[in-house]
């Protein structure tokens, strides 16, 4: 059941549960990674007797009390963090690593935290909220992957890296810059290159983990955050802490080029979900909560419809909210994302724990291609000098393959006396080269054969060519023949000719002469009918009128 477990974590068996075909995070590359962790009993509901309404039967499995429907209701993910699962456990077998690998190599990641408000999305993130006595300061995944990711450029030597981070909150449907505080709203654009985008969002370039953590502390401060019933520090907006990775690489076939693409790392807090009643929300709270809720709903309807295959080709809503807008790419395929449902394990809370578990598992339903991010330019200049290495190589093969043919039209021409062909020392050239010899006679073989059948076309043809002429000529002869005869024949006789010698039609006999053939003969005939229906004719019989 754990055999996938790595041996670190064997200590870590009662704290979590692996679904049984998951590694470090999920093996099923294919789609969306979701993982669920789940507090511990906050100690406003052990003050107030509540109990743990989920139990964790393994395998990635999570099982809780509907008291609703009277039953039990059992979920499976790709890893299960129990209440005791320590903020290293989450980072380390979360996927969370894969990510920041990933992301490295210029894929576009996403992390998500989505969960009921007070399940604890920004502890896992990072780290507990508030100061002062009792407060630990254990640090969130984030902080973890930072290091991971400073680690990670160290080790890629061969590779410089760049790295910029902008963090921004959707407050009321309001996207503003947490690194550049201002009361005004950041339009949301698209463009065909970046897709959805915030302008004029303030990018700070961080060369150390330590600027990053900067970047993180001083947005924290900013971001919305309130009190309410079921929370001290309830996060009022959704936050995005996006880290661009630009690394650049030398191109081993040209030193002087380099090759670059670019890396994303979002890092996305969601606003809890919240039952208004339950939490007492009222006035600006409550503006904030229903707008908390409806672009979770938005982002609910997108995450259906891309789970479903039939509608996935289709129409997605991302355009009904700007958090979805902003998680179009992450969600949209092309990226690689992690869904982290936080849960509370109360009883008091169970149906919203259901919630966000069958949220989390439609989610889990989403397929992804993840591509690696590449200016379009740049990705034409690789495609274009892939050709020229290919063609190269192809130049090169072509080369040799010439040479051996050469030297084998130099046997031939030196009547098949054997001559040592250059560059063909080894076994397989000796053979290539037999080969070639075998192929060369067979094709001058046959050529023999064709020049042959040429030949005999030839003189076939010349043979037609004459027989042709001559009955071109014998057909000129008749047609100037004919051509005198019907010169003769439209010619008709004059009134005075027929009265003075009516039996002699002299253009008649001539064509008579030409032979008795049923042309003529018809001629002749149409000839005298012509004759005959002329009016005076001396031999035709004359019809009186009617
Ligand atoms: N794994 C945990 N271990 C100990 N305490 C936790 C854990 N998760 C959450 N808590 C505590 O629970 C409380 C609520 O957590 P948190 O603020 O992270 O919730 P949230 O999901 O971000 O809520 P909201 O959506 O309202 O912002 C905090 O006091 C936090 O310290």
């Amino acid at each position: 059941m754990y055999s996938n477990v790595p041996s670190t974590a064997s200590s870590q068996e009662s704290l979590m549960s692996l679904s049984s075909d998951e590694g470090q995070g999920g093996s099923d590359l294919d789609n969306i990674n979701v993982v669920v962790r789940v507090r511990p009993l906050a100690s406003h509901e052990v003050g107030k007797k509540d109990i743990q309404a989920v139990q964790f039967p393994g395998e990635g499995q999570i099982m809780v009390d509907d008291q609703i429907n009277g039953h039990s209701r059992v979920y499976t993910f790709n890893v299960v963090f129990e209440p005791e699962a320590s903020q290293e456990d989450v980072f380390e077998f979360s996927g969370l690593k894969r990510l920041v690998d990933m992301a490295l190599d210029g894929f576009a990641c996403t992390v998500l935290a989505y969960g009921q408000t007070g399940a604890g999305k920004t502890y896992t993130l990072t780290g507990p909220q508030g100061e002062g006595a009792g407060i630990s300061h254990e640090p969130g995944v984030i902080n973890l992957a930072f290091s991971y990711l400073y680690e990670g450029i160290k080790q890629r030597k061969s590779e410089d890296f760049v790295i910029h981070a902008s963090y921004l909150e959707i407050y009321n449907e309001h996207v503003l810059d947490l690194l550049n505080p201002s009361p005004k709203h950041l339009p949301v654009r698209w463009s065909k290159d970046k897709g959805f985008y915030a302008e004029n969002l303030f990018a700070v370039e961080c060369e150390d983990e330590g600027d990053l953590q900067g970047v993180l502390e001083e947005g924290k401060k900013n971001r919305q955050v309130r009190s309410h019933n079921m929370n001290e520090h309830s996060s009022r907006s959704h936050t995005l802490l996006v880290l661009t990775l630009t690394a650049e690489t030398r191109d081993l076939d040209d030193p002087h080029t380099f090759i670059r693409r670019q890396g994303k790392l979002s890092l996305v807090d969601l606003a809890g979900s919240e039952k208004t009643k339950k939490t007492n929300s009222k006035g600006e709270t409550l503006v904030e909560a229903n707008n908390i809720n409806k672009s979770l709903l938005v982002l609910g309807n997108c995450i259906s419809a891309l789970a479903d295959p039939r509608k996935r080709s289709g129409h997605i809503p991302y355009r009904d909210s700007c958090l979805t807008k902003l998680l179009a790419e992450s969600l949209g395929g092309g990226g690689m994302a992690l869904m982290i449902a936080c849960v509370s394990p109360s009883r008091t809370n169970a149906p919203e724990t259901i919630s966000t578990l069958r949220y989390a598992s439609r989610a889990k339903r989403i397929k992804t291609k993840p591509i690696v991010r590449m200016d379009p330019r740049e990705q034409l200049i690789m495609s274009l000098k892939r050709e020229v290495k290919l063609l190269r190589m192809e130049n090169t093969y072509l080369r040799q393959q010439t040479n051996l043919v050469n030297g084998i039209n130099v046997i031939m021409n030196q009547g098949g006396r054997e001559i040592t062909v250059e560059d063909g020392n080894t076994g397989n050239q000796k053979e290539l080269e037999k080969d070639l010899t075998t192929m060369v006679n067979n094709y001058m073989q046959e050529n023999e054969n064709l020049r042959a059948e040429n030949a005999q076309l030839h003189q076939m043809r010349e043979l037609l060519i004459r027989d042709h002429e001559l009955v071109c000529k014998e057909n000129e002869r008749l047609m100037k023949k004919l051509a005198d005869m019907e010169q003769g024949l439209v010619r008709s006789p004059t009134h005075e000719e027929c009265r003075q010698n009516p039996r002699s039609d002299s253009t008649m006999s001539s064509a008579m002469s030409f032979g008795n053939s049923g042309l003529w003969k018809s001629l002749a005939n149409i000839s005298k009918e012509r004759e005959a229906e002329k009016p005076g004719s001396s031999n035709g019989e004359r019809k009186p009128p009617h």
